[in-house]
């Protein structure tokens, strides 16, 4: 499977999401922002974390703009698979591909620390490896990651099965614990943990991997789905 992954300036997790692919066997292109075509052979997008521009305006708002960005439009429109990392989320969500706004930590100040999440669905291209409901462990570390969606918007994504992650304990104030979501279709999600950062034991854990092999494993045919 190919992967590609958009570097934006202030980009900082670019290298660790290619690693963490290519170290399941899988190649990756970096592919730089101002570019306005994917590779051909490309199969899933990942934006990455990071400061994009600073965090100027607002996380992830200038970044959209990026030339990068149409063809990235393009792409999940064509079935295309995206993945938000963090930043990545921000733009995503920035840039319409995903529902919601991210806002600052509710306590305002920048959090750094392992988090226990849940899984709420595992039937989606990013997820089915997991347990339903499997408690998993994952990096988080950011300044603007309260998720917000008014509560007409959460009944929608919850009857869509939209809502991927949820916060055991939530650390920055998001609606509802929620730590990441799909778009409708379900071929692009957004995160704020950092799968990517616990790809190997010695970066203190490894649940983060059965993201990267659940996109693999629909890839291959093997993944199960709800939409
Ligand atoms: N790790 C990151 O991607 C940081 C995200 C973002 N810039 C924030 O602080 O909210």
């Amino acid at each position: 499977m190919n992967f590609g992954v958009v570097v934006f300036p202030g980009s900082n997790c670019d290298k660790d999401a290619q690693y963490a692919v290519e170290s399941l066997g899988h190649s990756c292109q970096l592919i730089w922002h101002k570019d306005t075509d994917l590779p051909k052979d490309v199969d899933c997008i990942i934006l990455p974390g990071g400061f994009s521009y600073g965090d100027y305006l607002r996380s992830g708002a200038i970044a959209r703009f990026s030339p990068i960005m149409e063809a990235v439009k393009k792409f999940a429109e064509d079935d295309g698979i995206v993945v938000g990392i963090c930043n990545g989320f921000q733009i995503l969500v920035e840039s319409g591909l995903l529902p919601g706004a991210l806002m600052k930590n509710k306590s305002t100040k920048f959090i750094c620390k392992e988090q226990s999440l849940k899984v709420v669905n595992n039937k989606t291209v990013f997820t089915n490896q997991y347990q339903q409901d499997e408690s998993i462990s994952l990096p988080i570390a950011h300044g603007d990651g309260n998720y917000y969606v008014p509560e007409s918007k959460y009944e929608e994504i919850k009857k869509n099965n939209q809502i991927l992650f949820t916060y055991n304990d939530n650390p920055n104030g998001s609606s509802y614990g929620i730590a990441g979501v799909k778009n409708e279709k379900g071929n692009v999600m957004g995160m704020m943990p950092h799968p990517e950062r616990a790809v190997d034991s010695i970066l203190g854990g490894e649940d983060g991997v059965k993201i990267f092999q659940s996109i693999i494993s629909h890839h291959q045919g093997r993944g199960q789905q709800n939409g």
